[in-house]
Parts: structure tokens; sequence; C-alpha cells
């Protein structure tokens, strides 16, 4: 094992006392996709290199990291990378098809071509690359705000894994899981086994904090979820917890409400990130104080121009309060989203929280 690499002394910590439930000065506040096609400079740096190719070149996915926060005072940074990354260091290719998302050439349609998928996973041979971006990017950054790390759940991968592409209806995945329910399991379990390992290298190269995207949770039943999502999560956070126990882990499962109670039971993760189908109160009350909760603004306020953006962020406010809070949209930004609305998104945070602290 490599040495431990030294980083510059943080500046702003605020992320990640909030998602500790520690004390803060006013409410942290970033954004899922804040570095994306909503930004001229990001397009830019898209117009002459493929998608994955910027993933691969930690000189620039440094670079579209830190775009986002040379424009907006946000709390914390996202390594600019994707969760598809897991399934092509598996041997699949993906490609991303510019104004359609993600496609697989050659999903695996069927149990029999499990064979096809490489197990298991020299993490640092295949997504080198990634924790490089993250050490440069964390060198880069000097302090300003933490890093987060992230990548896909093992349900979330294994959709695209089967499906080929975002946009379906699931059919292919969910017969695998109604007819193939073992192979199903064992899909699951290598997918989270390379998980781990992925995340635990983004914290030996420098990631403060990770991020569990589970973005098509929704597409399952609950009882379906409970066995074939819930476990894989919970084992994830538990080991990456038993060797890391001090960097903050948040789990976003889009669309899965009811299992909020269960995560937070579960001591498997600090954080719970939720959409903007769940009311804050209710969503607090699930988890009680055992947790912090992350979210949930509409993406869509951010077309409403500023006045609405910060009546629609001052209730989301006083909502969740501004203990074990930190302020997100419940998805991710939109390639369509003026640039205006994530300036009045993060000021409306960060000058109505701070009023209420001091009011308290
Ligand atoms: C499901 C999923 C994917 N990727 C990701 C998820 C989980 C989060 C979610 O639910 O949105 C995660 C992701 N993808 C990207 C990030 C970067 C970090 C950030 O700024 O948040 C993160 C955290 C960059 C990206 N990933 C992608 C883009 C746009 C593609 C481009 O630049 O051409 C970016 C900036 C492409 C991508 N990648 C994926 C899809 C469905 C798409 C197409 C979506 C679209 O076209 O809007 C798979």
């Amino acid at each position: 094992m490599t040495e431990e690499i030294k980083f510059p002394e943080l500046k702003n910590d605020i992320f990640l006392k909030a998602c500790k439930g520690e004390e803060v000065p006013r409410v942290p506040v970033w954004i899922m996709r804040q570095a994306g096609r909503y930004l001229p400079e990001f397009k830019q740096v898209r117009a002459d290199v493929d998608f994955f190719t910027v993933c691969r070149s930690p000189e620039l996915a440094c670079k579209v990291t830190l775009q986002p926060l040379d424009r907006f005072p946000l709390d914390a940074a996202i390594i600019f990378s994707d969760i598809l990354v897991v399934p092509q260091a598996m041997g699949l290719e993906v490609q991303m098809i510019p104004g359609k998302g993600p496609h697989f050439p050659n999903p695996v349609r069927d149990p029999a071509e499990l064979s096809r998928v490489e197990f298991p996973v020299n993490v640092y041979e295949k997504l080198g690359y990634v924790f490089d971006a993250l050490t440069l990017t964390r060198q880069r950054l000097e302090g300003r705000v933490p890093l987060i790390g992230f990548t896909g759940a093992p349900w979330t991968l294994m959709t695209y894994c089967i499906e080929g592409g975002g946009g379906s209806n699931m059919s292919n995945c969910k017969t695998w899981i109604y007819k193939h329910p073992q192979e199903s399991h064992k899909f699951l379990q290598m997918l989270t086994r390379v998980c781990i390992d992925y995340l635990l290298g983004q914290i030996k190269a420098g990631a403060q904090a990770l991020q569990v995207f589970d973005s098509w949770a929704v597409e399952l039943s609950p009882e379906l979820y409970k066995e074939f999502g819930i476990p894989y999560l919970v084992q994830i956070g538990k080991e990456v917890k038993a060797q890391y126990p001090d960097i903050p882990l948040i789990c976003f499962a889009k669309g899965a409400n009811y299992a909020l109670e269960e995560l937070s039971e579960s001591g498997a993760y600090d954080v719970l990130g939720l959409d903007w189908t769940i009311d804050p109160k209710t969503a607090r009350e699930y988890v009680g104080d055992r947790v912090s909760l992350q979210g949930n603004l509409d993406p869509c306020v951010l077309y409403a121009g500023d006045q609405v953006i910060r009546q629609e962020t001052e209730k989301m406010l006083a909502s969740f309060g501004t203990r074990r809070y930190i302020a997100n949209l419940g998805h991710g930004m939109h390639p369509t989203h003026p640039i205006e609305g994530p300036a009045s998104f993060v000021d409306a945070v960060h000058s109505i929280s701070e009023k209420m602290i001091n009011k308290n």
C-alpha cells in the first residue's frame, strides 16, 4: 500500500461538519451534476473531446470538476467521472451517444453471458485514472472545499449492464430478477465487490466523502428493493466504514422513500439523499436523528428565475431546518438550465440559512 498522500489544509469544512451532524455557521450546498453541459466552459471542453476521454484524462477531469466552483461559492466539489466506468472496468463496452446518453453495444442480456463480465477486477489497474484525477483535483482545490468521490449502486449499475442504456421499462433486468434471482444476486455481489474496492481506492487517492447513486431504485417494488437493492447498499457502507470510519458516506436511492427508515437504521451511511417526491419533515420522521439529510429542491425550480428560486429555497430550508442538513437539488442539473439558476440557489441557501442560524 502506498504512503498517505499530503494535501493542502481544508479551509471550508461545513459540508463535512453537516454530514456528521455538527454545528455549522450556514447550511452547506452542492449540486448533483454541478459540472456539465449547462456550463458553456464545459461544452467548450466537450467540443473537442469525447465524454469518456474527459473521464480518463486526469487534467481534463480536474479542469471540469473545478469549473462550477469558479462560478459559484459551492461547499463541495464532486469529481468529474461517471458511474459507468465500473461496467467498463468489468470489460463491458460503454459509449456516450450525444443527445441520447449511455449505450452498451453488447448488454449482458442472459445469465449465461455473465462469464463475459470480468471479475475480480483490479481497480488500481482499471480505474487508476479516476484515482489520479482525484489526487490531482484535491491538490488543485488547495483546500477550498472537500472533494466528493462516488460510485453507482449495484442495482443501478446492473440495470445499465443488462438493459444497455436508460429509458427502457427495465423488462430485461426485471426478467433476471424474477426468472433468475440467484444469478441476479451473483451479478449484484460481483458489482458490490468492485464498488467497495473502487470506493476504498478513491479514499486513498484523496476523496473526503463518498456518494452512492442508486438512480433507478424507483424501478423496484419495496419488496424487491429490500432483497436486491438495500442489502448491497448496506454491505458497501459497512465495509467502507470498517476501514475508514471518519469518511462521510452518502446514499442517494432515488424514489425509494420507503427505504429511508431501514437505511438510517443500518448505520451504513451518514447522510441520505432525497428527491423532491418526499416532504422534508416526513423524511426526518423516518430517519430520526440517526443521519443527516441531503436534497431536495425540484431541479425544475431553477428554470423559474431568481425570485421563485429564493422563495422555494426558503420553504425547503424552513422544512429541513439547519441542522444535520446539506442543501442540494433532488436530482442533477439539466443541460438546458440557465446559468443564473445555480447562482441564485447557492446564494439563497447561504444567506437564508445564515439568518436562520443567527436567530437561534
Ligand atoms: C445514472 C447516472 C449516470 N451517471 C451518473 C448517474 C447517477 C446520477 C444520476 O442519476 O443522474 C453520475 C454522474 N455523471 C456525471 C457525474 C459528474 C459529477 C457531477 O458534476 O455531479 C456524476 C456524479 C457526469 C456526466 N454524465 C453524463 C454527462 C453528460 C454527457 C456529456 O457531457 O456528453 C455528464 C456531465 C452522461 C450520462 N451518464 C449517465 C447518464 C444517464 C448520462 C446521460 C444523461 C444526459 O445526457 O443528460 C449515467
